[in-house]
């Protein structure tokens, strides 16, 4: 089982990453000694118990919150603002009621003040990707849960970020649902090339997603281990079954005692 990668060409840099809460009546370490290289275009699934830390680690990088010390460098600059180059998906879809599919993907665009016509175009084109060419007019509330986390990744790359972060995007979708649109965030993947965090707690899903697979300890979170993922791309169904995914199955269970 490889461990232990070096990663030549970055384009996340954690370094001694800390992060306590003020909480009343005392304090919640929640982060601890992170540190993390990602490679450009590489796919990383964090993996972890509930409260060990994930949320607060992704939050970090999209710089939604501040550490408590430590630093994050992206395409090796410090992070100390949202940056327009991170696309971000979370549990829920959030889509806004009151707009249709397309003016939901389209709302990044909107904020960011891109030119409309050209964002309009991508939106259409990333709705194809997604299945949901025809759906672009109907409203959040038509569309199922699958459906609408579709709509919700599309609109986080619809101003083409080079960085997608995504908090247990399919936690709140059926298994079938979920493998799904595991298999088809691996075609965008191919297609649109960019570095991915994905949170899971999942252990099948991360290995069957991820480049390398970071699992987490428990409360204070710390990394416990890096595991290379190495089996074949494109990865398909079935692959769940061989022997060499349950070797990385139970070597990560194992690890992190689930
Ligand atoms: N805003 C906050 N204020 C105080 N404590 C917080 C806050 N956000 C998170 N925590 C605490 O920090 C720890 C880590 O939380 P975090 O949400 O990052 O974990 P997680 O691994 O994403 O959990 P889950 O898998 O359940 O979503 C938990 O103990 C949580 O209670």
């Amino acid at each position: 089982m490889n461990t232990a990668t070096e990663i030549s060409n970055s384009k996340v840099r954690i370094e001694d990453l800390h992060k306590t809460y003020l909480v009343k009546g005392g304090r919640t370490v929640a982060l601890q000694d992170v540190n993390l290289t990602i490679g450009k275009d590489e796919f990383i699934a964090l993996l972890g118990p509930s409260g060990c830390g994930k949320s607060t680690l992704l939050r970090i990088i999209s710089a939604l919150i501040k550490p408590s010390s430590g630093k994050v460098l992206i395409s090796d600059e410090q992070i100390l603002a949202p940056s327009r180059d991170i696309g971000i998906v979370f549990q829920q879809a959030v889509l806004l009621p009151w707009r249709n599919i397309l003016d939901n993907v389209l709302l990044p665009a909107e904020i960011l003040r891109l030119d409309m016509k050209k964002a309009r175009e991508r939106a259409y084109q990333l709705l194809k990707m997604v299945g949901l060419e025809g759906f672009e007019k109907r409203s959040p509330n038509e569309l199922s849960g699958g459906m609408q986390q579709r709509a919700a990744i599309c609109r986080a790359l619809v101003h083409n970020p080079s960085m997608l972060l995504m908090d247990e995007p399919f936690a709140a979708l059926d298994a079938m649902t979920r493998e799904e649109l595991g298999f088809e965030l691996l075609r965008i993947w191919d297609i649109e090339k960019k570095t991915i965090i994905f949170v899971t707690h999942n252990i099948p899903e991360a290995i069957l997603l991820a480049d390398r697979v970071v699992a987490m300890s428990p409360r204070p979170g710390r990394i416990s281990e890096i595991i290379e993922i190495d089996l074949p791309r494109p990865r398909t169904q079935g692959m769940e079954f061989t022997p060499e995914f349950k070797a990385y199955s139970d070597f990560i269970r194992d690890k992190i005692g689930h």
